[in-house]
């Protein structure tokens, strides 16, 4: 075996503690784990070995207070699409993103046009880039929980208008606008699950065998 019970055991349990982290310490993170949190992001698959990704390391508080500007235009947005009632009230005291608190944010985002025009494997299935972009971002969240580090993805956002702030390319996509840093707490279920917004499905009512259905 590549991997002694105990080492499995490490893997298994990180994926279950990793947590969407929206409230940081100011605690600023260490280069040398950083740069361990970016390598791992790095040895994610990709299609045709794309590679497709790039980091923006943002600390400049005058962009990142824009972005939280977006963030506060479009989750006002967000909840004026709920009914009035108790999920609106609900929505309106769920923290839902650490921008400002966060010792840093990190733009990850995919170039279209990395190796073009021909990338193998890509043609047939014209997003995996960006799938191999979200593997890159899944990789990060298991490296840094295990570094003790959390991370949260913000996607509350206007994508053209965070592009634009973030000067992006025509070609360059953004995929995932993260907080990251040490958090307050881990806590030991999602924090939608905790305040009732949503639990966790049924696996086995997922699973089907051979085709859609049972
Ligand atoms: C693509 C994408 C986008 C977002 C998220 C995740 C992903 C994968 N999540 C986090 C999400 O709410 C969280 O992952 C689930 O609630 C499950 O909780 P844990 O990640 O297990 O803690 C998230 N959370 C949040 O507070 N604000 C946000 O804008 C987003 N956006």
């Amino acid at each position: 075996m590549d991997f002694s019970p105990e080492e499995r055991e490490a893997i298994y349990r990180v994926i279950r503690a990793r947590r969407d982290i929206r409230r940081f310490t100011p605690q600023p993170i260490p280069e040398e784990a950083l740069a361990r949190i970016l390598e791992a992001a790095h040895h994610a698959p990709s299609v045709g070995f794309k590679q497709p990704w790039n980091f923006i390391l943002i600390t400049s508080e005058k962009i990142r207070r824009r972005i939280k500007q977006g963030f506060e235009r479009v989750n006002a947005e967000e909840l004026a699409r709920l009914e009035a009632d108790e999920r609106k009230e609900l929505y309106s005291r769920l923290k839902l993103e650490g921008i400002m608190e966060s010792p840093l944010n990190i733009a990850v985002t995919c170039d279209r046009r990395r190796d073009a025009p021909f990338v193998l494997g890509q043609r047939p299935m014209p997003d995996t880039d960006v799938y191999s972009t979200c593997l890159a971002v899944q990789n990060m969240w298991l490296a840094a929980r295990a570094e003790g580090i959390g991370l949260g993805w913000v996607s509350i956002l206007d994508t053209k208008e965070t592009e634009s702030i973030l000067g992006l390319p025509d070609h360059v996509q953004l995929v995932a606008y993260l907080c990251i840093g040490y958090p307050v707490e881990f806590q030991s279920e999602p924090m939608l699950q905790q305040t009732g917004w949503k639990s966790r499905l049924d696996l086995n009512r997922l699973i089907y065998r051979d085709t859609w259905g049972n």
